[in-house]
């Protein structure tokens, strides 16, 4: 266990930089990470019904299917219909992100003898970001993520790009923010992230 600190630590970067890597190395080292795309999955069966209303009549008339046959949202079409429409995602998030604030906050709050690190591409829109001493980004360039993606999921390239758009000028959320940023570049292989992240940590006294 290196961790040694009673902290809340940020874990934030674009699509496919590799935050989940990141997150095992630092499991590793004995953090306890919150994964907030898990999270979020657990805020929509809070709010499934209200996002299915909010949506009702742009995914008709886009002619997008937003419940699967067990009468559940399909998350795949939500996000197509999403993706492709930074006013509608601005509307979901208004709906998702009070609830996924509210988990993100008891579980810190029910871990309080541990350093927690939360795992969120979109950590400045919560206000955990305030609780948090420093904030790790780690990033690669657009090629190597949109390489990463296509390997890993199966969205067709143009899905991948809308959710890539999505987060244009993340890097700027953190910097306006006046947040500690720990910058970690991810372009070549895990034992490299790795030891970036180690010597990063320590910087902090970790
Ligand atoms: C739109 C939804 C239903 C699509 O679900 P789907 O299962 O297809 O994708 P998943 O949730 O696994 O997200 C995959 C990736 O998409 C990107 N992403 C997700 N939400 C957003 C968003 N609001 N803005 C930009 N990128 C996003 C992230 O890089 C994320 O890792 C879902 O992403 C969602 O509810 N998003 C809003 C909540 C959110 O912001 N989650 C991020 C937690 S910080
Ligand atoms: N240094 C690396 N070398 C090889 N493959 C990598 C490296 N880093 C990440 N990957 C792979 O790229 C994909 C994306 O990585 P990861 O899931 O960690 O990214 P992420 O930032 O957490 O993505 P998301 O925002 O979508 O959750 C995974 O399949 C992962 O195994």
């Amino acid at each position: 266990m290196t961790a040694r600190k009673q902290a809340v630590i940020g874990l934030t970067g674009p699509m496919c930089a590799g935050k989940n890597q990141a997150a095992e190395i630092l499991e590793q080292r004995g953090f306890l990470v919150i994964d907030a795309d898990q999270t979020a999955r657990r805020a929509m069966d809070a709010v499934e019904k209200d996002v299915l209303a909010a949506f009702g009549t742009e995914a008709a008339e886009k002619d997008i299917l937003l419940t699967t046959k067990e009468g559940k949202i399909d998350r795949r079409q939500l996000g197509k219909l999403l993706f492709a429409n930074q006013q509608l995602l601005a509307r979901h998030e208004a709906i998702i992100y009070p609830e996924i604030d509210r988990l993100l906050n008891e579980y810190i709050d029910s871990n309080t003898d541990k350093t927690v690190v939360i795992n969120a591409p979109l950590l400045y829109k919560s206000n955990v970001l305030a609780r948090c001493v420093f904030v790790i980004y780690i990033d690669a360039p657009f090629i190597i993520r949109f390489l990463r993606a296509s390997k890993r999921d199966t969205l067709p390239p143009s899905q991948i790009i809308d959710r890539f758009r999505a987060q244009n000028n993340l890097y700027a959320q953190y910097i306006s923010r006046n947040v500690d940023i720990l910058k970690v570049s991810n372009s070549g292989t895990l034992r490299v992230l790795k030891r970036r992240l180690e010597k990063q940590l320590e910087s902090r006294g970790y």
